[in-house]
């Protein structure tokens, strides 16, 4: 049969985009006010009004689907269990540099198609840039000021001193021995959304993480769309990432180029073995 050239998922792509960027509006006319009144949930990390408002926004533009929604404000303990379709929403990533007035946080929507990322939008409202993915389609880009610039890491190579994204709300000796390990160079960053796009725009060529707080709504939208670009996604032992159990991430996270994955990842098990124990900080 002839194949044919039909965008996948493209309503929902358009419909992610539409309200990642709407909840980034309704974040920006709080903002201030947001800051000023933040407090801390039971598991210690921040949330605000902004953070509230923006999860309202995304899960009454998503209501219509029918699918299932996870997003972090409303999602209480329990299993994510196995869905044909199921959305995976961050009104804020990276809430604690927003408090810290920081520009360095994103608004996320991933769908998981059968367990597996299959399409993300990773938007940042303070300068209107946009990430998105739809991974069937290896289809990447970044949209900025209505221009989408196709992108890909395939193909990308490893640099004698890879560049690590790392965590500047939450360092860890981990993640400091994982750069070492690599004779590489750490580039600091707030939010994962923001780490992964810089794996996207050729900034870094891997994101490490081994804290068990991340969670799926963190990860999903940013590991659409490095996949769409061509990267991987694993744990730190080198297992998919899995969107059907627990929410969150036990196994730690890696998201990098390729040729990062084939060249790093023996070192990170060495990191593994080093820091089994403690390995999570
Ligand atoms: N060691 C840690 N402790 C607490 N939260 C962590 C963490 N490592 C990652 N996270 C979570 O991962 C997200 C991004 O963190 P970071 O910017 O440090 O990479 C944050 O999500 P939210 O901002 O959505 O709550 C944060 O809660
Ligand atoms: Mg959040």
């Amino acid at each position: 049969m002839e194949r044919t050239n039909v965008p996948t998922l493209e309503l929902e792509l358009a419909l992610a985009s539409d309200l990642a960027r709407k909840a980034g509006d309704a974040i920006l006319a709080v903002r201030a006010e947001a800051i000023a009144s933040s407090s801390l949930k039971a598991d210690d990390s921040p949330v605000t009004v902004a953070d509230l408002a923006a999860d309202a926004v995304i899960r009454g533009g998503l209501a219509a689907t029918g699918d299932a929604i996870v997003t972090e404000e409303t999602w209480r303990d329990g299993s994510i269990g196995r869905h044909q379709r199921a959305w995976f929403v961050d009104p804020i990533d990276g809430t604690s540099d927003f408090v810290r007035g920081s520009r360095d946080y994103v608004v996320q929507i991933g769908l998981c198609v059968d367990g597996v990322p299959a399409l993300g939008v990773v938007y940042q409202p303070e300068t209107g840039l946009l990430w998105r993915g739809v991974v069937a389609d290896r289809r990447c880009e970044r949209v900025e000021a209505s221009v989408a610039l196709p992108r890909t890491v395939a193909g990308r190579a490893l640099p004698p001193r890879p560049r690590i994204a790392i965590s500047v709300a939450h360092p860890s000796a981990v993640g400091d021995f994982v750069v070492q390990e690599f004779g590489g160079v750490s580039v600091w960053r707030g939010s994962v959304g923001l780490k992964v796009a810089l794996v996207v725009d050729d900034e870094a060529d891997a994101y490490v993480t081994a804290s068990p707080r991340i969670k799926l709504w963190d990860t999903c939208a940013p590991a659409a769309v490095l996949l769409a670009a061509g990267g991987a996604v694993t744990t730190l032992a080198g297992s998919p990432l899995s969107y059907e159990g627990p929410v969150a991430h036990a196994g730690g996270v890696c998201m990098w180029t390729l040729a990062a994955r084939d060249g790093l990842s023996s070192r990170i098990d060495e990191a593994v073995r080093r820091f089994r124990g403690r390995m999570f900080d």
